[in-house]
């Protein structure tokens, strides 16, 4: 196993094991910009204290699916319930979400405590309330006695988390997370994930995250939603978003996969590059062209080709630290393996596979006739 599948099991005991009630609910949410269709009826329903992440490339509409529930953009079609009540006209002021930007946007002549006190300040609440609160968020992130430092004289997850703080107070039900990590360096970002995945364990509410990082939305979240051009490919927990992708656009998408045109010969016997090898899935029906999704950590490399191994030959090798990275040239495929065992360049090798690491996948219709790998 490599370091991205064990960071994310790592965090499966906070995870929600049986879902709550459902908070939110997107139906059939479309939207163009400029004649540009960018969501194409999505649906999606989200539950309370659910930490939910929208997961894609760049452009595949992550942003505009949150703005849409922060009622900022109005959807050309669709609805947005929550809690039961449709608020797909209701003003972003009426709705019990807050958003933090990836751009903290503090105001810089305010300190900490005027910027926390902004957004209750104009709801006239009292000042005894609002020394309160102030206190409670700084407690919260971490930043207890901050009140009177001014936001430039604090360091960019310093700043993030006044942000998070202001959010706070409102004491919206949903938090919207619009790539908040994304301007700060990688050991920071590391720690803040740890600081949000407490933050809302501690609030008890929903939060909503858009990222296009893949080990920070499997590091983080109780539900991914993989997005590309408009649509969700997939929703399913990290673990299941990692070990059984759905299509090729999600295995290739989160971590790194070796996806191979294959033929599914029968229930559980797969014909991968021409070299049949068990496999657990079923209902795939018989001479039926499929992709097989191989994960780099789960390909097993043995000295001496042995029976159901294709015979190969190592290309490439990289120490990563934790394994070792090598390529693997085999029956015309180039494989990505990751081992802890080292095969210097030109050793000949067998590659082997358990079943249950053999992910299938349908390929899509207009496919099928390319598929290669047939033998039998
Ligand atoms: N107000 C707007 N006017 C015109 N086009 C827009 C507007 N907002 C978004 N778009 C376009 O809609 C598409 C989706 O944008 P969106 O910001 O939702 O993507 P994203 O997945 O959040 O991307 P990123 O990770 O780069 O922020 C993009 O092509 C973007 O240019």
């Amino acid at each position: 196993m490599d370091q991205l599948s064990a960071q994310f099991l790592t965090f499966t005991y906070r995870r929600i094991s049986s879902m709550n009630k459902e908070l939110i609910n997107l139906i059939d949410i479309s939207k163009s910009f400029d004649g540009e269709m960018v969501l194409d009826e999505l649906h999606l329903n989200i539950h309370e204290n659910e930490f939910l992440t929208l997961l894609g490339p760049s452009g595949c509409g992550k942003t505009t699916t949150l703005r849409i529930l922060g009622g900022f953009v109005t959807p050309d079609k669709g609805r947005v319930v929550f809690g039961g009540q449709d608020i797909t006209n209701m003003p972003p002021n009426k709705r019990q979400l807050n958003t933090v930007f990836q751009k903290y946007a503090l105001f810089t002549h305010m300190n900490i405590a005027e910027n926390i006190a902004f957004g209750l300040k104009i709801k006239n609440k009292s000042k005894n309330y609002i020394d309160d609160k102030i206190k409670y968020a700084l407690k919260l992130v971490n930043l207890d006695g901050y009140e009177k430092r001014m936001p430039d004289s604090l360091s960019g997850g310093q700043q993030q988390r006044i942000a998070i703080a202001r959010a706070i107070v409102n004491e919206p039900k949903v938090l919207l997370l619009d790539e908040p990590l994304g301007a700060l360096d990688l050991k920071l970002r590391q720690d803040m994930q740890y600081e949000l995945i407490r933050l809302k364990n501690e609030l008890g509410i929903t939060f909503i995250y858009v990222t296009h990082d893949q080990e920070e939305a499997l590091t983080m979240s109780d539900t991914i939603v993989v997005m590309n051009q408009g649509y969700i490919q997939q929703i399913g927990t990290p673990e299941t978003i990692y070990n059984e992708p759905e299509n090729a656009f999600v295995a290739d998408f989160i971590g790194d996969s070796n996806i191979i045109a294959s033929m599914m010969l029968e229930d559980k016997l797969v014909s991968i590059l021409g070299a049949k090898f068990a496999c657990v899935d079923t209902g795939f029906g018989h001479n039926k062209p499929v992709d097989v999704v191989i994960r780099p950590e789960d390909v097993e490399l043995t000295k001496q080709p042995e029976d159901g191994t294709i015979q190969g030959t190592v290309t490439h090798l990289i120490f990563k630290g934790v394994h070792y990275e090598m390529e693997v040239t085999a029956n015309g495929f180039e494989w990505l393996v990751h081992s802890t065992g080292m095969f210097p360049v030109g050793t000949p090798v067998g590659i082997k596979v358990d079943p249950f690491n053999i992910q299938i996948m349908n390929k899509p219709a207009s496919e099928d006739e390319e598929a290669v790998g047939v033998e039998e």
